[in-house]
């Protein structure tokens, strides 16, 4: 159904249902407009967001304020002022047979620009190839397997020598993409291969990136109800066993390392709700989830934001705890020191957080995990893995491997 707003604004005349997700997408990125594509874990419907500002602003995200747009903040947030917001002038709903809606437009959106908008979609032919980004960025420094192992132990002595606890130590992968790479196959592919996951395509014109990722790992999300969700998720193994059959999930078993990297995921939760004096929250966990190729440790945490009258819970915690120890470490600052001494690269948005901020009365934020960012013909894959005093080098090397095998596996 179309709201009043959109039939005062023009826009009905010129919407169709049948306008495809990703051929809108890429429409809008051939345009040179900013773009986010997502699927919600556990849900089939498509959301699209375009925005036609010149470029986009760097916000800090107040949950409660904000209009309805999409996140993206970059791994190195510490004022918190630094995420960028791609505000929805146009936001499409698709359901799972293709069926789309318009369900909100900018009162401010300009007739050119959305009739440029609908008409380039309009006219673009239907196998249009997906135009691989050509812009020159210089590559990021990948760290051999010799350094990297080097760079582990580093970590272990210093929390040996109590220079803090635990510290996630990541690292790149690049690989040239195929000549037949298409951003529409690729996300089709997240979709279908990870149906838990919160699977995005973000186009920043700004930066010239598109990032795509299907990460397993909610930093915060507030519901239409107002419920309050977040989790500590940590250790990893394969989902699959040495003949290649999946593992049950009920005989997964964990070390002491992976049991204590977690738990101190969740003790930092705690300790955020301890600091805003948050008692009422449920935990549930630590239980054993399945993240496409892998498996984790989560522990979920909830509260009921209307029961305490706490509206603003989400924006709170999302200044409390990004980035998580799930991502940097513990203590915080002592961790990001070590991380920018010695991962020798950029994360920008990788470890950082995005997602769909006040769409549809509903924030899911997630942390930026089993992601890669495709620039000038490369697909740049990243991944980390939690270094504690009882990390062994060569299988921390294996777990950051086995991790870009999420985003590998769908290059094709
Ligand atoms: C840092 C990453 O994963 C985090 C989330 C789950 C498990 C993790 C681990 O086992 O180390 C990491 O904390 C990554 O995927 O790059």
């Amino acid at each position: 159904m179309m709201s009043d707003k959109l039939k005062t604004t023009g826009a009905s005349s010129l919407f169709d249902h049948s306008l495809h997700p990703l051929s809108a997408w890429q429409s809008t990125r051939e345009l040179g407009f900013a773009a986010a594509l997502w699927r919600l874990p556990h849900q089939k419907d498509k959301h699209l967001i375009v925005n036609f500002g010149s470029e986009l602003p760097r916000t800090r995200m107040m949950l409660d304020e904000l209009p309805a747009g999409f996140a993206m903040s970059p791994f190195l947030n510490i004022e918190g002022d630094n995420s960028l917001f791609i505000e929805a002038d146009l936001y499409f709903r698709f359901d799972e047979n293709g069926e789309a809606t318009l369900e909100q437009e900018s009162a401010y959106l300009s007739a050119p620009n959305r009739e440029k908008w609908y008409n380039h979609y309009r006219n673009r032919p239907a196998n249009a190839s997906s135009l691989v980004i050509a812009s020159d960025s210089p590559r990021q420094p990948e760290l051999p397997n010799f350094a990297y192992l080097e760079a582990v132990q580093k970590a272990i002595k210093a929390i040996e020598a109590g220079a803090f606890k635990k510290v996630v130590f990541s690292r790149v992968k690049q690989v040239e993409l195929a000549t037949d790479f298409t951003f529409s196959e690729v996300f089709e592919r997240l979709c279908e291969k990870y149906p838990t996951a919160f699977v995005s395509m973000v186009y920043l014109p700004q930066l010239d990136q598109v990032w795509l990722g299907a990460t397993p790992e909610t930093l915060v999300s507030v519901d239409k109800e107002g419920i309050f969700r977040t989790v500590s998720l940590a250790g990893t193994q394969s989902a699959f066993d040495a003949s290649g059959a999946p593992i049950s999930v009920k005989k997964a078993a964990w070390t002491q390392k992976e049991i204590e990297e977690q738990a101190l995921v969740g003790r930092y939760i705690i300790s955020c709700f301890k600091k805003i004096r948050v008692r009422e929250y449920l935990e549930e966990g630590p239980k054993t989830v399945v993240a496409g190729n892998l498996m984790h440790l989560r522990s979920d945490y909830l509260v009921d934001t209307k029961t305490i009258n706490f509206p603003e819970l989400g924006t709170v915690m999302l200044e409390l705890l990004h980035p998580t120890s799930a991502v940097c470490g513990m203590p915080k600052m002592e961790a990001l020191a070590f991380i920018q001494q010695h991962e020798g690269y950029n994360r920008e948005f990788y470890s950082g957080y995005l997602g769909p901020v006040n769409v549809g009365n509903e924030t899911h934020l997630f942390v930026n995990l089993r992601c890669m960012k495709i620039q000038n013909n490369v697909a740049t894959l990243y991944a980390g893995g939690g270094i504690t005093e009882d990390s062994e080098p060569e299988k921390e090397w294996q777990e950051t491997e086995m991790k870009c095998q999420t985003m590998l596996s769908v290059l094709g």
